[in-house]
């Protein structure tokens, strides 16, 4: 991976060990919002990723290109890729169990995806260092063991639920998840 130091965590930040209230071993994480691209059951042409935890560090999800994915004909759009990434990334911090968003999104693009690909997914946590988290993740094709066509790089900052409220509508995310903190 092509990664700058932005992206690269500093000397001595470390994973962070598993919160006690977080998704554990063996658990599938939910969607965080019906309508959003990357996991919303509800968005018509989203990615409509499905999100688990094997060890409760790390988060898998596969995602199928379609017809409403393409950049050039049949081939996945590299957007929809990165968004592909950044979706699995953003679930790997619902580990940490507290709202991050993305700062930043490096992204290689190693092979081409062809439509109706099956891209397996896989990020995870590489350091903390305050409200920066430093992530990483994979995309490879057909197989969990399969060929790497995407490899991403991330920065995400941790923000509070005020950040949702002032910027959007946390109500509408509180509606469909009680089990959100809306006034820690
Ligand atoms: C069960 C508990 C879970 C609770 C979850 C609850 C709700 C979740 C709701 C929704 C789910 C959320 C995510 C969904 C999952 C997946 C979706 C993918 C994630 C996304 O798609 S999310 C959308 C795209 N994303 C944005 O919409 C962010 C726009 N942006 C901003 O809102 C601000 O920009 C912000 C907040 C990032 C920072 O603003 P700020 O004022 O708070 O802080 P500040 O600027 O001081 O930065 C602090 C330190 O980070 C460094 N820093 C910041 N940005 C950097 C960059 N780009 N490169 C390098 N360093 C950077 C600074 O340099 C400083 O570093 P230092 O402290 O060392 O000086």
């Amino acid at each position: 991976m092509t990664r700058s130091s932005l992206t690269t965590p500093p000397p001595g930040a470390q994973p962070p060990p598993a919160h006690p209230d977080a998704p554990s071993a063996g658990s599938t994480l939910g969607s965080h919002y019906s309508k959003c691209f990357g996991c919303g059951a509800g968005h018509p042409t989203g990615l409509h990723l499905k999100a688990r935890t094997p060890d409760g560090a790390t988060v898998e999800a596969e995602f199928t290109v379609g017809e409403a994915h393409q950049g050039a004909p049949r081939l996945a759009h590299g957007g929809v890729l990165a968004t592909a990434m950044d979706e699995v990334i953003g679930m790997s911090v619902y580990l940490l169990h507290k709202p991050y968003v993305t700062g930043r999104l490096e992204t290689d693009y190693l092979l081409p995806v062809p439509v109706g690909t099956t891209l397996h997914l896989r990020a995870w946590c590489t350091g903390i260092d305050g409200r920066k988290a430093y992530l990483e993740a994979e995309g490879r094709i057909g197989a969990p063991d399969g060929p790497v066509a995407v490899r991403a790089a991330a920065l995400f900052i941790e923000v509070n639920m005020e950040h949702f409220a002032k910027h959007g509508d946390l109500a509408a995310i509180a509606a469909e998840h009680q089990d959100y903190e809306v006034n820690p």
